[in-house]
């Protein structure tokens, strides 16, 4: 296991055909103190119902799906309806989109508000996201822990320290051979924004 300097950029290519790839300073204004500030008012926050094991549970996030209309995203037995997209958004998928060559029609959005809140082990593999889907990640505020673990065999766990302002992209096979979370850190007070740039088809 091993964390390296949250400032460098890093490209970790993972078996068998799956690629990470961190850039420390990629947001507007980085650390972007603004660009988190503008997210966290303006954004639609809730905190939605997920069914893990059969039983309803509230996320332990805040979450706001936005895109293209008609868009939808199933997962965890939810289905969000893409709302509009915000021009600071699209602003920020343009500076993705840039960085990374590829096109995004959605953005999923998540909100932690301490160290308490968290995203388990999954993988980004629903069928709509396509068959090796790149997904780019822009972190704001708190620096928060990013792991990956095979989903079986022996290769070890890589693990990344998000900072304001980064930009984390998954592609390649990593979901299909690979999951990722973003453990609790409970000494962390501050909160993070998440955005997951994603294409989806309907
Ligand atoms: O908060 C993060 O960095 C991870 C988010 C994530 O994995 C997701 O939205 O699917
Ligand atoms: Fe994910």
């Amino acid at each position: 296991m091993s964390i390296e300097s949250v400032d460098s950029a890093r490209i970790v290519d993972l078996p068998p055909a799956g690629r990470v790839e961190y850039r420390p300073c990629a947001a507007p204004g980085c650390p972007s103190r603004e660009v988190f500030e503008r997210l966290r008012d303006d954004l639609d926050w809730r905190q939605l119902p997920v069914r893990t094991f059969g039983r309803a549970i509230a996320q332990p996030r805040l979450t706001d799906f936005r895109g293209e209309a008609g868009i939808r995203y199933r997962y965890s037995g939810l289905t969000l309806e893409a709302r509009p997209w915000t021009a600071h958004l699209l602003r920020l998928r343009e500076v993705v989109e840039q960085h990374t060559g590829q096109r995004f029609n959605s953005v999923l959005c998540n909100l932690y508000r301490d160290g308490r809140d968290y995203m388990g082990w999954h993988a980004d593999d629903e069928p709509e996201l396509g068959r090796e889907p790149v997904i780019a990640s822009l972190s704001f505020g708190a620096r928060r822990r990013f792991t990956l673990k095979p989903r079986s065999g022996e290769a070890e766990r890589l693990e990344f320290e998000l900072a304001s302002g980064s930009l984390l992209v998954m592609s390649g096979d990593v979901q299909r051979f690979w999951l990722h979370q973003l453990p609790r850190a409970l000494r962390v007070r501050d909160a993070r924004i998440n955005l997951t740039f994603r294409y989806i088809a309907n």
